[in-house]
């Protein structure tokens, strides 16, 4: 477990992190979120110690680590494993050396330097690339040896820093899925720090929004997706494009618990309301071990909007947003559009 609490740095008069609080409990992936310059690589290097805070604590399982100096802190360091965006791989060594790297500086002996990189070779994938070159290895397998070097001292807590970025979406979805069996497979805790919505949606337990060195929205994954309507849900699970709704109509923007609500619930609502609904835009999606749906609908003029609001509610959906529309002239002649105007 890592307890992050009140941690500020600052460079002169310049305070890039602004009293942080964040707890990643055991076995569980926490994530954190912001646009470039939220203070996101500062974060990274203050936890992994490379900084020292300004003020505040860093506690893996119960000890504060940034009270430590000299060669207590050298040893606490190995609490946290860092995976760095590119590797960060020494080029001169294969890639058994560059796992045994940390180990043999930490005077572990051979024997057990050889069996440990084996066995962490093995749960990377990567025993058949043992002897080969970071250059002789692709993007995603570098990841792989870095994750696995990031392992080799049994740390309490693995921080991956933008760990993915970079890499193409299959090698990321492979990395991830590689990131998860840590999780779930050795019950390692696991910091991810990324720009990549993607990420946050493939792992993330929790997560948290950092915005100009503060922690501004955080939540269970699965509860902000489902349950807010806030800058980080739409981020999360931002809507595919909505195709023109019929002329007249008004969009109703939707969210609602796949799992819980019945899948016929557009003709069902329909009916009970006396209304054809217009689906625009649809997508139900897996994330934070929630299925989440948002649903953009079109409303004819003339239906009783608190009736329908009313069956939506009882049917589980929860209504985000409404537009006004206005008729357009439509692209194809022949075929009704409207747009937005509010
Ligand atoms: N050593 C430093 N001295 C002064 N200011 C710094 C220092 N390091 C970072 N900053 C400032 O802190 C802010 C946050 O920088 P940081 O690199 O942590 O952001 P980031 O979220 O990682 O951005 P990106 O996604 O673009 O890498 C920036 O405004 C940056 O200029």
């Amino acid at each position: 477990m890592i307890e992050i609490s009140g941690l500020t740095k600052s460079y002169g008069s310049t305070t890039v992190l602004d009293g942080i609080d964040l707890t990643v409990a055991d076995a569980q992936i926490g994530a954190v979120v912001g646009p470039s310059g939220a203070g996101k690589s500062t974060l990274a290097r203050t936890i992994n110690l490379l900084e020292r805070p300004t003020s505040g604590t860093i506690a893996v399982n119960g000890r504060d680590l940034t009270a430590l100096s000299g060669s207590e802190l050298r040893a606490a360091r190995r609490e946290i494993g860092t995976v760095f965006q590119s590797a960060n791989l020494l080029r001169r060594l294969t890639a058994a050396e560059n796992v045994a790297l940390p180990l043999r500086h930490h005077g572990v002996p051979d024997n057990q330097v050889r069996r440990r990189v084996h066995e962490l070779l093995e749960r990377v994938g990567m025993l058949h690339r043992a002897n080969h070159y970071p250059s002789q290895l692709s993007g995603g397998q570098r990841q792989r040896i870095g994750i696995a070097r990031g392992l080799a001292l049994k740390p309490s807590v693995l921080l991956s820093d933008e760990a993915t970025s970079g890499l193409d979406p299959d090698t990321t979805l492979s990395i991830l899925t590689l990131l998860r069996e840590l999780r779930d497979d050795l019950g390692v805790t696991i910091l991810v720090i990324t720009h990549e919505m993607d990420v946050v949606r493939g792992i993330a337990d929790q997560v948290a929004r950092l915005d100009h060195g503060r922690i501004v929205e955080r939540g269970a994954v699965a509860d902000v997706v489902r349950g807010s309507d806030s800058d980080l849900s739409r981020a999360l699970l931002p809507l595919p494009p909505a195709v023109p709704a019929p002329a007249g109509h008004r969009t109703w923007s939707l969210r609602y618990d796949a799992a819980a609500v019945s899948p016929f619930w557009v003709a069902q609502v329909g009916r009970e309301v006396g209304t054809d609904l217009a689906v625009l835009s649809a997508l139900v999606e897996e994330t934070g071990r929630a299925s989440v749906g948002r649903v953009t609908i079109g409303v004819a003029p003339g239906v009783d909007e608190r009736r329908l609001e009313q069956a939506l509610i009882t049917h589980g959906l929860v209504v985000e947003q409404r537009a006004t529309l206005r008729a357009v002239t439509p692209r194809t002649p022949g075929t009704p559009g409207a747009e937005a105007v509010a």
